[in-house]
């Protein structure tokens, strides 16, 4: 996808006409590697060659709009109410989230009512608009040390006027949609809804996941926290494995369309023998397939590892015979619920091993909640706060249908039309992959699976 300037374009509300509580600080400062002045942007591609294929004038050249405080600013902090809700499944780091934007929005623009909408979406429904709680610093104060959300999340949809009424109602000009994908798309159709109306008000994403699958971010939040959290269940899993005979470890994670909790959880953990990811197809039978490989590794070294993603091998589910998951069905939100590949692995091969005469033993653990429900680590509790900062400078400067990520290690403002316009994969022939296949030693393929290419032309 060729992106252009004006695709990266972030919409604003009008002109900025009040003076920003930071502009003093901001007086000082010059243009630097940090500190970007309004006007000045952020490249979206970092490479000469990537670069030199536009051959436009710098100024033409695709780039992000920087985040970080301007100097004026379009709201007038006094008159702001300013809404929070977090919908989708849980991330570490959505308690983090929530606490920086009400610290933000308090400490230094001195925004006087905050209002924590419950549940996700449900909670902007004209049944339970009124259930929002009032958000200070006090009241926020030690939420970033604990996992989940406050607020609570769900999945679902909502009339978009009965949200947007909900909005008026209670008086909001700011909502921070902290979400994944479905959240992204949520913000949008809400921005769509408030334009129709002609409202003045902003909405602006915080994009989280632990799948890390959004686009036009280095990584979401939570994701550290995540993959950090599976690796203990990995190094478990095949302590358990080489002290049994014939030991067979598998964990499952999640990773719904994207292997980046299994790609890096086992590369972190450097313990796994076999990785499975959504994007890489996979055979279980034949020569080359995973069956006579995990046969081949039981053999010769007396146990394997074996770490699955979520979404990976789904094609195998009709190869098997299992109705259940072909028709599959999708959850309230809409998002195709997905044949449970561990156990699929779990029964295949202990088939295999047992009819070959090494019956295993099966040390199959799924930890998937366990891994997303917990408090963010370090690392993600400093990205998050900063996020929280970015979404309100954003906010407060009328930006709106945009999301805050960090791109190429800034912090940016991504229309919501992109992030939502694709999602983020591991490349089959990418550097990250590549390292798997260093560390694993797997082969690049399992079987005659097609090629990515013969499934792309298919569907
Ligand atoms: N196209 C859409 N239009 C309006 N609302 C949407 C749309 N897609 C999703 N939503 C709503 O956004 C909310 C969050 O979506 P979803 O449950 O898919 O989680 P998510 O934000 O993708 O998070 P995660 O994937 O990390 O669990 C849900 O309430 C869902 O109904
Ligand atoms: O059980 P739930 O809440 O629907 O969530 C499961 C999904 O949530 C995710 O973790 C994304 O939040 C996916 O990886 C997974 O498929
Ligand atoms: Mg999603």
């Amino acid at each position: 996808m060729t992106l252009h300037l004006d695709d990266l374009r972030v919409r604003r509300l009008g002109e900025c006409r009040y003076d920003s509580p930071f502009s003093e600080m901001l007086s000082t400062k010059q243009t630097s590697p940090h500190y970007v002045a309004e006007g000045d942007r952020v490249l979206l591609e970092d490479t000469v060659s990537m670069l030199a294929e536009h051959s436009l004038p710098p100024g033409r050249v695709p780039s992000f709009e920087a985040a970080g405080p301007r100097r004026k600013i379009y709201f007038d902090p006094a008159r702001v109410t300013a809404g929070i809700i977090t919908c989708g499944g849980l991330c570490p780091g959505l308690n983090n989230v929530i606490r920086g934007l009400v610290q933000e929005l308090t400490v230094h623009y001195k925004v006087k009512r905050i209002l924590g909408f419950r549940n996700g979406l449900q909670g902007l429904t004209a049944e339970h608009r009124n259930d929002a709680i009032e958000l200070t610093p006090d009241r926020v104060r030690d939420i970033h040390n604990a996992g989940g959300t406050i607020l609570g999340s769900s999945r679902g949809g909502q009339d978009a006027d009965e949200m947007v009424d909900s909005l008026v109602l209670r008086g909001i000009n700011i909502l921070f949609v902290i979400g994944g994908d479905g959240g992204m798309r949520a913000a949008t159709f809400l921005s769509k809804a408030i334009r129709a109306r002609g409202l003045d008000i902003a909405v602006i994403g915080v994009p989280k996941t632990i799948d890390n699958d959004l686009p036009f971010t280095d990584q979401s939040f939570g994701f550290q926290s995540a993959f950090a959290r599976a690796t203990d269940f990995i190094s478990s899993v095949s302590i358990e494995a080489a002290a049994s005979p014939n030991g067979v470890g598998i964990v499952k994670l999640m990773g719904r369309h994207s292997g980046f909790i299994a790609s890096y959880a086992a590369l972190a953990a450097n313990a796994a023998d076999i990785v499975l990811i959504p994007e890489i197809p996979f055979a279980l039978g034949g020569a080359d397939g995973l069956l006579a490989h995990v046969e081949q590794h039981v053999r010769s070294k007396g146990f394997v590892v074996i770490v699955v993603a979520e979404g990976a091998g789904q094609d195998l589910f009709e190869e098997h015979g299992l109705p259940q998951h072909n028709g599959r069905g999708t959850d309230a939100s809409g998002n195709v619920k997905l044949g449970n590949i561990g156990e699929l692995l779990k029964e295949s091969i202990t088939a295999h091993l047992t009819a070959v005469g090494l019956a295993p033993a099966m040390r199959y653990i799924d930890p998937s909640y366990a891994v997303r429900s917990i408090a963010a680590n370090a690392y993600d509790s400093v990205y998050c706060l900063r996020l929280a900062h970015a979404a309100v400078h954003a906010a407060m400067a009328g930006r709106t249908e945009a999301a805050v990520a960090r791109w190429r290690r800034r912090f940016v403002h991504v229309p919501l039309s992109l992030m939502t316009s694709r999602g983020n994969q591991v490349d089959p022939d990418g550097d990250l992959w590549m390292s798997v296949l260093e560390t694993t030693c797997q082969p690049a393929r399992f079987g005659s699976a097609p090629d990515r290419g013969e499934l792309n032309r298919a569907s």
